[in-house]
C-alpha cells in the first residue's frame, strides 16, 4: 500500500522502527518527520501529512506522539480526515469496520513496538462495514 507516516518527537523511536517493518512487508512508505528526538510541534508535522491523505495522495495515514491525542484532533482538523485513536488491536479494527477512518492515530508512550506492529496489521487489513456505519458518517461533518 502506499501510506503516509508521521510523529512528533515523541513518537520518533517508535516511527522509524514501524518505517522499516511496513517497508519491510512491501509498503511505499513516505516519511513526513519528524526526523529526530529533538522537541518539536505536532501539527508541524501532522498538517502535511492530513492534507495529503485528505487529497487521496496516499491510502492510509499513520501518526504518532506520546498520548496520540495531540495528532489526532489535528488530524480531524480536516473535513476528509477521519482519524481514529487506537491502543489495541481490536481499537484498530473497529475504527476501520465502523468509523472507515483514513489515519491511525498510535500513542507511542503507552504501546510496545509489538503492540503497535499489530494495531497495524488491523489497520491496514481491515474494511469499512458501510451500511449503518456509513449512514452515521455521512452526519458526522457541520
Ligand atoms: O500532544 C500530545 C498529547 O496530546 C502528545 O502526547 C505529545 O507527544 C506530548 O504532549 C509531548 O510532550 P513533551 O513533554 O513535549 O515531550
Amino acid at each position: 500500500m502506499r501510506l503516509a507516516i508521521g510523529s512528533d518527537h515523541a513518537g520518533f523511536d517508535l516511527k522509524q522502527q514501524l518505517v522499516q517493518w511496513l517497508q519491510d512487508a512491501g509498503h511505499e512508505v513516505q516519511d513526513f518527520g519528524t526526523h529526530s528526538d529533538a522537541s518539536v510541534d505536532y501539527p508541524d508535522y501532522v498538517h502535511p501529512l492530513a492534507l495529503a491523505v485528505e487529497r487521496g495522495q496516499y491510502e492510509l495515514g499513520i501518526l504518532l506522539c506520546g498520548s496520540a491525542n495531540g495528532v489526532c484532533i489535528t488530524a480531524n482538523k480536516h473535513q476528509g480526515v477521519r482519524a481514529g485513536l487506537a491502543w489495541t488491536p481490536e481499537v484498530a479494527t473497529l475504527i476501520r469496520q465502523h468509523n472507515n477512518a483514513n489515519i491511525v492515530c498510535v500513542p507511542a508512550r503507552f504501546v510496545s513496538e509489538e503492540t503497535a506492529r499489530a494495531i497495524l496489521t488491523e489497520f491496514l487489513t481491515t474494511a469499512f462495514e458501510g451500511g449503518r456505519h456509513q449512514t452515521r458518517i455521512d452526519k458526522i461533518s457541520c
